[in-house]
């Protein structure tokens, strides 16, 4: 592969897969990097220790047409725009992208290859040219819970999030850092002083909460000291977008969407950075003991690590503070229920720009330049 296209590099999950190329050193099996921009045409690129030429233009179908693979961090406007259009052409290279806007299409693929490369190969002899990154949360359960999927242990699954601001965008996560200054500066003389009474705190914290100056420009509510119990839009079944995503993703990247398992949740923003977490309750095919559990989820990939149900280690290592800015997926609070031997419960925490959004995306073109 000659020509690679990046369009959205500069964004917030495009400047995590740039620190991870880099990182990885994939630049140097690219023959020529092109950087496409939708704002800044003819300015200069990021630094990635080759020249590149100045930022072309992302709607420029003429150019876009000149590379074998295009891997977009746009969103899903973007690739709405210019896709039809440029598969219109002809075009016959590699399409690569974060957005949701094709991952439910046909010929397209959700990629996740720690859990599905032999998807993804059977695709690629069969001639697929389209490869979507998955929602954050379905490719951190997966990259999680992937051995028991794997084992075809899994009669069926709840996953209850609790998810980051950064799914939202980057003037979210900014916009919660706000909610949380505004809060405390409510209640800051009070703070400083021993004596002051904590529910004269509270009252004070909530009011200004409720208040018209709190900043709630991005989430539309307060997220800082709350939660909102819906993601993404409303569908006519009362389930949010994010939640059917859960089901409709997960059979789709498994590659069993003819055999469906029944998945579904409640998704919900908390204040978190960039960790989605989920509390997941799996309805196991047998009453499979836990070592054997424990040992398929250890041994599905190289990044899951299975926390001991132990509550000291827990509360240390399965928070999104210590998942934070790494690829690793602690999973744990793994138990059988009080429904029975079958049913187990499991929590998982990863960062929702890394697996969650970015690693996917760069390992898949890794994939193809590797072919
Ligand atoms: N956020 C997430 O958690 C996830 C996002 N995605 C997908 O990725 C898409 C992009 O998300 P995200 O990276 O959060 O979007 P961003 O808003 O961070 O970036 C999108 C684009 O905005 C433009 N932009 C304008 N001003 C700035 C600025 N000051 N700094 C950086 N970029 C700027 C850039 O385009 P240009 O250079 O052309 O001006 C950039 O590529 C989403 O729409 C979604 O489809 C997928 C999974 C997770
Ligand atoms: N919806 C996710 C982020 C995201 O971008 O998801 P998707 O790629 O499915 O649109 C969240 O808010 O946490």
């Amino acid at each position: 592969m000659k020509r690679v296209g990046f369009v959205g590099w500069r964004g917030m999950v495009g400047s995590v897969l740039m620190e991870r190329m880099l990182a990885e050193n994939d630049f140097d099996l690219i023959d020529e990097p092109v950087f496409f921009t939708t704002s800044q045409v003819g300015q200069g690129g990021p630094d990635i220790g080759k020249p590149i030429p100045a930022l072309k233009d992302a709607s420029d179908i003429e150019e876009l047409k000149a590379m074998d693979a295009i891997i977009s961090c746009q969103g899903g406007d973007y690739t709405k725009q210019v896709y039809k259009d440029l598969r219109g052409t002809g075009w016959q290279g590699y399409w690569i992208d974060a957005a949701s806007a094709l991952r439910m299409e046909e010929d397209s693929v959700i990629i996740l290859d720690p859990v599905n490369l032999n998807v993804i190969q059977d695709a690629l002899a069969s001639g697929a040219k389209d490869f979507i990154g998955g929602n954050c949360t379905v490719s951190l359960m997966l990259m999680a819970l992937g051995g028991l999927f794997n084992a075809d242990q899994v009669e069926w699954a709840t996953a209850m999030t609790y998810q980051a601001a950064s799914g939202a965008g980057a003037k979210n996560m900014r916009e919660l850092l706000s909610q949380m200054g505004a809060a405390h500066a409510s209640v800051k003389t009070l703070l400083d002083d021993p004596a002051s009474a904590i529910l004269d705190i509270d009252r004070q914290v909530a009011a200004a909460m409720r208040g018209d100056s709190f900043p709630t420009d991005c989430f539309g509510v307060p997220l800082a000291g709350s939660l909102i119990p819906w993601i993404d839009t409303q569908l006519p079944n009362g389930q949010s977008r994010e939640e059917w995503k859960g089901g409709v993703e997960t059979n789709k990247i498994l590659g069993r969407s003819n055999n469906p398992v029944p998945i579904d949740g409640l998704c919900v923003r908390i204040g978190a950075m960039r960790c989605h977490s989920q509390a997941l309750t799996i309805k196991l095919k047998s009453d499979i003991p836990m070592d054997e559990i424990q040992g398929m989820l250890a041994s599905a990939n190289d990044w899951v690590k299975v926390i001991p149900n132990d509550r000291e280690i827990t509360v240390k290592e399965l928070t999104p503070t210590v998942a934070t800015g790494t690829l690793s997926v602690p999973v744990g609070r793994l138990r059988k229920m009080a429904m029975g031997g079958e049913y187990l419960s499991a929590f998982t925490v990863g960062d929702q720009l890394l697996w969650g959004a970015a690693e996917p995306l760069r390992r898949m073109l890794r994939i193809l330049l590797q072919a």
